[in-house]
């Protein structure tokens, strides 16, 4: 889908029949996206070129943004906005003592929140792991230190969609870099790779890369990563995290 204005017209073209192309194949990026859509006129007529923002990697999703509409999938992703009372907390590994510490952040649109746990208390929300460059940007650079511990509130995030936020499960969206596999290398490790996941629709096409189901005939509904396209269902995702224990669960095993 993409909404585009053309000679005075809002016009919205729906790509999700297969025709061939692999223009159609572009999801949506809203926060973040490596390219952008411009309408081109061609012989008097408009063509939707795609041009890259900014270096893609190989094997990196390439993504645009679809535009202002509410498009269902985005409120899977939850944004902050008020970042000077977001508390940070660094869990130090040789103290079990909290540090809390205040984070103010430049852009809130640029922080991404990222869920693994979540705690029995209905109003907070505990989150492990994650800083990314926003965080370490504004100078709280925990991630080398260990395991980081961030404590939000319900409200302090706003949401696309307030009723989206009550049905969704407590993974949303879960970073670990390099800094933060906070044990010694595993043998048999060959790649270890930083995941951005997101829930999402995905293809009957792919597998998960855990259990390599479903056998679906149609979309089936699990974990993706932005930066490799691994699929997961959620429960293996987090099985997967646990049984990593204290090493990174973004290690793939040989
Ligand atoms: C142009 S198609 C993109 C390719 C599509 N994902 C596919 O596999 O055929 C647009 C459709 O992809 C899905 N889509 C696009 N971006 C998405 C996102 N960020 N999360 C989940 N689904 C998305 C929506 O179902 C949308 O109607």
């Amino acid at each position: 889908m993409f909404e585009f204005r053309y000679n005075g017209k809002l016009l919205c073209v729906d790509a999700a029949r297969d025709d061939g192309s692999l223009g159609r194949l572009v999801n949506d990026d809203h926060i973040n996206p490596n390219s952008r859509m411009k309408t081109i006129r061609v012989d008097g007529k408009p063509h939707l070129c795609l041009f890259a923002t900014r270096s893609i990697c190989p094997g990196e999703e390439i993504t645009y943004d679809y535009g202002d509409s509410e498009w269902p999938w985005r409120c899977t992703t939850l944004s902050v906005v008020e970042p000077s009372t977001l508390e940070v907390n660094t869990l130090s590994q040789s103290e079990d003592t909290d540090v809390e510490k205040t984070l103010s952040v430049v852009e809130p649109s640029t922080l991404e929140v990222n869920t693994l746990s979540q705690s029995e208390d209905t109003d907070v929300e505990k989150l492990k792991v994650v800083s990314d460059q926003s965080v370490l940007d504004s100078g709280i650079c925990a991630a080398s230190e260990g395991l980081e511990k961030v404590t939000l509130k319900k409200d302090q995030l706003l949401l696309d969609d307030q009723d989206c936020f009550e049905k969704m499960s407590p993974v949303k969206e879960h970073v670990l870099n390099e800094e933060q596999s906070f044990c010694a290398p595993v043998e048999g490790v060959k790649e270890v790779c930083r995941h951005v996941v997101v829930t999402s629709a995905i293809s009957s096409m792919d597998k998960c890369a855990e259990c390599v189901g479903p056998v679906a005939a149609l979309k089936w509904i699990g974990l993706r990563c932005k930066l490799c396209s691994s699929f997961w269902h959620k429960s293996c995702y987090l099985k997967l995290h646990e049984w990593n224990g204290r090493r990174s669960s973004c290690m793939r095993s040989t």
